[in-house]
């Protein structure tokens, strides 16, 4: 197989009555996205050819039955099923989660045997995935159990990034969650991705608490106390340097955030509604710590916007961006740390990022 040098980015549908097939076309309609990498759709040329015909829009696929037969240059649509499938937009049924599935499970198999080099996801829909063979919450839970690491869910813009130390959890089981263990793992994780995947030399975290006003000494609970405060101490003696808890409420509308290179929320929406506030449709959700790097928009699957080609894609084209971006700042990344000698070029690798 000639790559051409170009990074190969898989693409999984998403819910096929979502708008994923709309923001995936919209980007790759821009030739240019092609001149730094080869994109491989995981679907079916019947299905993509039908999108083509329904959004009118005149991009041409390579239709491919073997991933080993990719064409650089080229839209490649790996064939993981041959079925006709009726595509119901805006409709949350049973055939959108089982081709959403089918996908997924082809492209995360391509990127744990290198077929591929990032995996980038249209979204899916939580609730029609489920299966005797799929049962996890989304992508991340599901990633955390086919690769290699610690995972954590981060979300990036260019100016933010928030990670969370509790993701697809509900509200009455958050705190009993948050535990010391998981605040170490997590911790570690946000602090190698700074420094391997964004070329942060000496990356400065922000924590956020998890009770109102953090506490306030133990009147509005004592997590904060018993579990957040000694962690992050710890932590902070063994020479990261991570600071909190804060209290979540002024963080953002203080602008205190823009002094830190992360930030990680206790809990979703702690950290999803400044994020979404802030950069919606330009924001990036990073499967950070894990041993292949998987992106995707900061949306869901709008089924109140599916087929009508109304769809924004920039924060579709931002997760195939970052993906790439990240994939080549973590390669350079492990090829200096191979020569350990030459640290005067990983200082320069470190500084220039
Ligand atoms: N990565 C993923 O797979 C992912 C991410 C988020 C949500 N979801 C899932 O998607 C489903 C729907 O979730 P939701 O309704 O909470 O969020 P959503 O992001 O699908 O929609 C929220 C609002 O944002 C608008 N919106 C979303 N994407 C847009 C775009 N590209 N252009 C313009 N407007 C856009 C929608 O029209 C809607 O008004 C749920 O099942 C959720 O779990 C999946
Ligand atoms: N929490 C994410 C968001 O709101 O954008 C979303 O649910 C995606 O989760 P996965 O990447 O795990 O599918």
């Amino acid at each position: 197989m000639s790559r051409e040098d170009k990074i190969v980015v898989g693409i999984s549908i998403g819910d096929i009555n979502g708008i994923g097939s709309e923001i995936i076309m919209k980007t790759f309609e821009d030739l240019r996205m092609l001149e730094f990498c080869t994109p491989v759709i995981f679907a079916s040329v019947k299905l993509m050819s039908f999108f083509k015909k329904q959004f009118e829009t005149d991009i041409n696929f390579h239709g491919i039955d073997k991933i080993e037969d990719l064409v650089p240059k080229k839209i490649n649509v790996l064939n993981v099923w041959k079925e006709h499938v009726d595509v119901t937009f805006g409709e949350e049924n049973p055939t959108g989660g089982e081709y959403a599935i089918k996908s997924l499970k082809a492209a995360v198999e391509a990127l744990k045997n290198k077929k591929i080099d990032v995996l980038v996801t249209a979204p899916i829909n939580k609730s029609n995935i489920q299966s005797e063979s799929f049962n996890f919450p989304g992508h991340t839970d599901y990633l955390a159990q086919e690769l290699e690491g610690e995972s954590l869910m981060l979300l990036i813009s260019e100016n933010l990034r928030i990670g969370l130390l509790t993701d697809h959890v509900a509200v009455k089981d958050v705190v009993k969650n948050i535990t010391r263990e998981r605040i170490d793992k997590k911790i570690n994780t946000i602090y190698h991705t700074l420094i391997e995947d964004f070329g942060i030399e000496k990356p400065k975290i922000a924590v956020l608490g998890i009770n109102p006003h953090t506490g306030d000494n133990g009147v509005i609970g004592d997590e904060d106390d018993t579990v957040l405060r000694p962690a992050l101490d710890n932590i902070r003696n063994n020479g990261k340097m991570v600071f909190g808890p804060y209290a979540a409420d002024s963080f953002f509308g203080s602008g205190n955030y823009k002094n830190f290179d992360a930030i990680i929320a206790s809990y979703h929406d702690q950290g999803l509604i400044p994020f979404k506030t802030l950069a919606f449709g330009k924001g990036v959700n990073f499967t950070a710590g894990l041993n292949r790097i998987r992106t995707s928009p900061d949306h869901g699957t709008a089924f109140d916007l599916a087929g009508k080609n109304t769809a924004n894609f920039e924060s579709f084209r931002e997760a195939v961006f970052s993906a790439v971006s990240i994939f080549e700042t973590r390669r350079e990344y492990n090829e200096i740390s191979k020569k350990p000698l030459q640290a005067s070029r990983k200082r320069a690798f470190l500084k220039k990022k």
